[in-house]
């Protein structure tokens, strides 16, 4: 046969009956834990004392049901190589089109100029132009946005043949010329380098100088009819939308052409209507908007889904993703090809856990080996028919290379003519937009969301993880933006949870069975909060009295807890060691892991009880992609920035003090009475970890000077909290 070799070879994973074999033995450790829960229950004489105790044993019931989906994840994994030699063997430059979405909202936590790098880096993917389009929505309708994208047009003349002549990488030029290592000999690269970062320093100072006023100055307005739409724009939810081809590439336009006379992509702007009475679902209802009228304008058979500041780090991305959806055997079935994400501006011991290395690294990984990774939202092709609603059947399995694309005819203007309505607000009235078609509404997490519903609609995906990381982009820099991102993130999940599309229900029978326990690692992410919360207060607290919440360190009873909690570390630190992390980073990691526990889960659990009540509607907070000088001074110091009145940071300070309390309690208890000790080991332990996890946040109280500490008001109001906590539970209930 002659396509008898696959496009694409997957592996397991390796070592992996180790782990099985360390979570047989945990299991087996809380099936002790559980008997001895039950076995040395307090008598009911003892109120508080078994009262605390149940208390501790519903939250370890929780811990243990929490930890199942961790372990399902983890018990198999595959990791994927794709064969692109053989692609070109098989299909040279008959390749399939790609239109390419990126989603943009705020002129300043999103500066135009982040925007515009990432719009060239894939402009200048090693792909045909005639079969690229990108298309930019911006949901903060700003005609710098706009004024950028002109610029990146008349720029792309010169940076995508000077890319491809050099072999360039990466294409983004901000990172590109970011990068201080450019050592280049060839004295005529040198100087085609020089002029065209000249050339793009120029460029940024332009759109940088015009991002300071808060309107396009009037020369340039003058120069583009398209401006005038702005004088009708009442603010930035309430306006008509606006579209423009700034680009007709492809072959189409024969003027649009680079400085070597190749064809350029098409490039595309998009603001769609936003009107105060529509609700505009946020990002699921700006890629349904581009979703229409890129299906109107270019129609490729391909979508790669972006956030602004993923650029492509890869000029073989297309590439790499058409190895799975072009694959003769297993190609048609496969409805999206999932790359992890990745982020340039980490500090090197990730100060604020966001490298998600477990989830990209280990997770992930488990998904695709049970059915196919979640969408996680940016850095994922899929096909255009997934995001139409179509079903995955034997019969309607169409290899790409047999889909016939037709590019329209009509001129620009018809085009933008029509398209336009297509991104209106009351387009979507009475479709099956945001349900069946497009990425679907309801949740702040509506890519894990939409991910599920194209696996429940018969399609599979693929998760791939190459070494040359294939998008980079940037991560929350200072703690309350990675904890508002991370209620977000709960919040979205936690929507999921209570309704109807929660995994186990929605996709029973429809996806496999080991894929739905898969998803429910990160639903109950709210719910974990009051466990937590309990644990990470009430058995220090309990120190003040006396009261053993745990078995003696030494009985046998004790052996389980001990090796659960040593293993359960260890194993974590290796994962994450493995991942590429340092130790500190770990570390770092274990301490947001609390944070998040303590606050972003907690809020986001409160919000929807509120949002049940019928009080609030959930809002997308975008997460900023620009920092102040100092505070990213701190940051790259690895200093937690904790300047900030809220009530999550006084949340992280409360249970500091408390434990701090305690623990010098919990001494001078032990002093007057030390027979207790053996009772309550295992607490002072817990405790005394609790405090050495929070020494930045006593710093950030009481001995950092400069602007990123904790605010006095919030000091305040924590020790006043912490204190009462504190004497309530020494003074009285007698036990
Ligand atoms: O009303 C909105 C809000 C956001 N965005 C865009 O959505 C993207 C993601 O927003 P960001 O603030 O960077 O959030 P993150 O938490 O980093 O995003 C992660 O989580 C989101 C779900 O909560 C997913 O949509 C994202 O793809 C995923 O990267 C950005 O490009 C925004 O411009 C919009 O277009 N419209
Ligand atoms: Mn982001």
């Amino acid at each position: 046969m002659k396509f008898s070799q696959p496009l694409f070879e997957t592996v397991s994973g390796n070592w992996l009956f180790l782990y099985r074999l360390y979570a047989a033995s945990i299991l087996v450790c809380i099936c002790f834990v559980f008997a001895s829960r039950v076995k040395l229950l307090p008598p009911s004489e003892n109120g508080t004392h078994r009262l605390m105790w149940i208390g501790c044993s519903l939250c370890e019931l929780a811990f243990f049901l929490f930890w199942i989906p961790t372990v399902v994840v983890r018990w198999d994994r595959s990791y994927r190589r794709t064969f692109k030699d053989r692609l070109s063997e098989r299909h040279g430059k008959d390749l399939p089109a790609v239109d390419i979405l990126v989603c943009t909202a705020d002129p300043v936590m999103e500066p135009p100029s982040m925007v515009m790098s990432t719009v060239l880096s894939v402009m200048a993917y090693d792909y045909p132009p005639d079969k690229l389009s990108v298309f930019l929505s911006d949901d903060g309708c700003s005609d710098l946005t706009f004024y950028a994208m002109l610029e990146a047009a008349s720029f792309s003349k010169k940076w995508i043949p000077f890319c491809h002549k050099f072999k360039v990488e990466p294409r983004s030029p901000e990172a590109y010329f970011s990068s201080p290592d450019v050592h280049i000999e060839d004295p005529v690269r040198k100087n085609e380098c020089n002029s065209i970062n000249n050339l793009y320093e120029e460029m940024v100072g332009r759109v940088e100088a015009i991002s300071k006023l808060t309107r396009v100055p009037e020369e340039i307005r003058k120069s583009h009819q398209i401006f005038k739409e702005w004088d009708f724009v009442s603010s930035r939810n309430d306006h008509q939308t606006i579209l423009q081809i700034v680009i007709d590439g492809n072959g189409r336009d024969e003027t649009a052409v680079d400085d070597e006379g190749q064809p350029l992509p098409s490039l595309v702007y998009l603001s769609r209507e936003k009107r105060p009475h529509h609700h505009h679902q946020f990002k699921a209802g700006a890629v349904n908007a581009l979703i229409r009228v890129s299906s109107r304008i270019s129609n490729a058979p391909i979508i790669l889904n972006l956030d602004c500041d993923m650029y492509s780090n890869n000029p073989d991305a297309i590439r790499e993703a058409l190895c799975f959806l072009m694959d003769e055997e297993s190609g048609p079935k496969i409805g999206f090809v999932q790359f992890p994400q990745n982020f340039v501006n980490l500090t090197r011991n990730d100060l604020y856990g966001s490298s998600l290395s477990q989830i990209c690294n280990v997770e992930l990984h488990g998904f695709d080996s049970h059915g196919g990774p979640c969408f996680i939202g940016t850095g994922c092709f899929h096909r255009r028919d997934t995001l139409s609603g179509k079903i995955y059947t034997m019969e309607s399995r169409e290899h790409l290379k047999d889909h016939k694309h037709k590019r329209p005819e009509e001129s620009a203007t018809v085009l933008e003519e029509e398209a336009k309505r297509l991104a209106d607000c009351d387009f979507e009235y009475n479709t099956l937009w945001g349900k069946e078609m497009g990425f679907k509404y309801g949740a702040l997490v509506e890519d894990i969301l939409t991910g599920l519903s194209i696996q429940r609609r018969g399609w599979r995906s693929v998760y791939h993880n190459p070494a040359k990381k294939c998008f980079l982009g940037l991560g929350p820099t200072t703690l309350l933006q990675s904890l508002i991102q991370q209620k977000r993130w709960a919040e979205g999940q936690c929507q999921i949870l209570l309704s109807r599309y929660f995994p186990l229900i929605y996709g029973w029978g429809k996806i496999p069975f080991l894929l739905q326990l898969s998803y429910c690692i990160y639903s109950p992410w709210s719910l974990q909060s009051i466990p937590f919360i309990y644990y990470f207060v009430v058995p220090s607290l309990c120190l003040l009295r006396g009261i053993s919440l745990f078995p003696e360190v030494s009985s046998p009873w004790g052996l389980p807890f001990t090796y659960i909690i040593f293993a359960v570390t260890l194993h974590d630190a290796i994962e994450c060691i493995s991942c590429g992390a340092t130790l500190l980073a770990w570390w770092n990691g274990q301490r947001m892991w609390m944070f998040k526990r303590t606050t972003s889960y907690l809020f986001a659990l409160l919000d929807n009880i509120w949002r049940i009540m019928g009080f609030t509607n959930s809002a997308f907070a975008i997460t900023a992609k620009v920092t102040e000088d100092d505070v990213s001074e701190r940051y790259e110091k690895e200093m937690i920035e904790f300047g900030a009145v809220t009530p999550m940071f006084t949340i992280i300070a409360a249970i500091a003090l408390i434990n701090g309390f305690c623990l010098i309690g919990g001494f001078i208890r032990l002093l007057m009475w030390s027979e207790t000790l053996p009772q309550l080991v295992m607490q002072m332990i817990s405790c005394a970890s609790l405090v050495l996890i929070n020494l930045p946040v006593y710093e950030g109280l009481f001995f950092r000077k400069d602007p990123g500490r904790m605010p006095a008001s919030v000091m305040q109001a924590s020790l006043t909290f912490s204190l009462v906590a504190c004497s309530l539970f020494t003074i009285r209930l007698p036990v």
